[in-house]
């Protein structure tokens, strides 16, 4: 039997020393050694060598325990997307013969994470705790991948994600096989793109100077994140502009998740500053457009809003109705 060199001991070490490649190396060792005969115990005991058979991957959930939805979506996403990434030929070595079964634990800051036989009456958990402590350490070793992952993605002002991210995630969003729609809580929700932009922000600079700027960008940040769900994706888009992916049922409430965010920037007594206000564009995400037009278009939406006054909301949609009007008006005119 062989033992990983890339020990649990190691994953930590290269992630404190933000080495990314050897980091994806090692983990994709690790994968390979635990989905493969290779199996062994690298991350914790060797005595956990047994439980490989037993561990198989497969992403259809029957239930969510006592987890909340946006806690049990979000841990979900981290495991398609770590399988997603693997090698094809390991993807083989996966048999679909069980369930993944989500309960919250105080064991591990993420939660816990059971695995259960589908076949099993009732769905009992049959791992031994020599198996939940496998899966437990696997989960760290995600943690800390996806931490080093998400730490490269973020924009060191505003904590939020980075520009570099915004075209990579809207583009995942544009070829992922849900597409546009996804079924959650039993309801078809769209993909929304919104294009956030402070009003009048030169002004901020110019009155109060830079760091005094800063300080808004910064809270404005705190303010947008502690509004949306926990797996919206909220990016700082450029100096004093933002970008939100986000998942609704529809346009009337896209625009009212995002009027909310608005009133709540623009009833903030900012230090200072006092008073901040944002106008805001948005857009679904669908067939109809590149990735480049839709960015346009939701641009086209915010400077609608900034041109009608600032401090609101503008749907593209109801701009191309507005469009339609005023040129059908002019047919008639003439
Ligand atoms: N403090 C600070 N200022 C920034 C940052 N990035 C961009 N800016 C400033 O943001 C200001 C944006 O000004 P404009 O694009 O003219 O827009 P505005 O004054 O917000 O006016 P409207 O968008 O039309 O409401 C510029 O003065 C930039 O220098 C940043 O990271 N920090």
């Amino acid at each position: 039997m062989q033992t990983s060199n890339c020990g649990y001991g190691l994953v930590k070490q290269l992630v404190s020393q933000k080495k990314e490649n050897e980091l994806k190396q090692c983990f994709s060792l690790i994968l390979q050694d635990l989905l493969s005969d290779r199996f062994d115990a690298y991350f914790f005991s060797k005595k956990c060598c047994h439980v490989k058979a037993q561990i198989e991957f497969q992403f259809t959930v029957h239930a969510s325990g006592v987890m909340h939805q946006e806690e049990y979506d979000a841990y979900l996403k981290l495991f398609k997307n770590a399988i997603h990434d693997l090698p094809d030929h390991i993807k083989l070595l996966k048999q679909p013969t069980r369930t993944l079964f989500f309960a919250k634990t105080d064991i591990h800051p993420l939660g816990g994470l059971i695995i259960t036989n589908k076949a099993h009456k009732e769905g009992k958990v049959i791992l031994t705790d020599k198996e939940e402590g496998l899966i437990l350490h696997l989960l760290d070793v995600y943690f800390l991948q996806m931490q080093l992952l998400h730490n490269s993605s973020i924009d060191p002002l505003s904590q939020l994600l980075n520009r570099q991210s915004f075209e990579q995630k809207l583009t995942e969003i544009m070829h992922s096989e849900g597409r546009y729609q996804q079924k959650k809580i039993d309801q078809e929700q769209n993909w929304f793109l919104a294009i956030l932009d402070i009003d009048h922000f030169k002004q901020v600079n110019d009155t109060f100077g830079h760091v005094i700027g800063d300080e808004v960008i910064v809270l404005v940040s705190q303010l947008l994140k502690s509004h949306f769900r926990f797996d919206d994706l909220l990016f700082r888009y450029g100096g004093e502009e933002f970008a939100i992916l986000f998942m609704t049922d529809n346009s009337d409430q896209a625009w009212k998740v995002l009027d909310r965010a608005r009133e709540l920037i623009a009833n903030t007594r900012f230090p200072q500053v006092s008073n901040v206000t944002m106008s805001i564009g948005f857009i679904q995400v669908g067939d109809d457009y590149q990735l480049s037009e839709l960015v346009n278009k939701a641009d086209m939406a915010l400077y609608f809003s900034k041109d009608n006054g600032r401090n609101q909301v503008s749907d593209y949609q109801q701009l191309n109705i507005v469009q339609q009007a005023v040129s059908g008006s002019d047919i008639e005119l003439f």
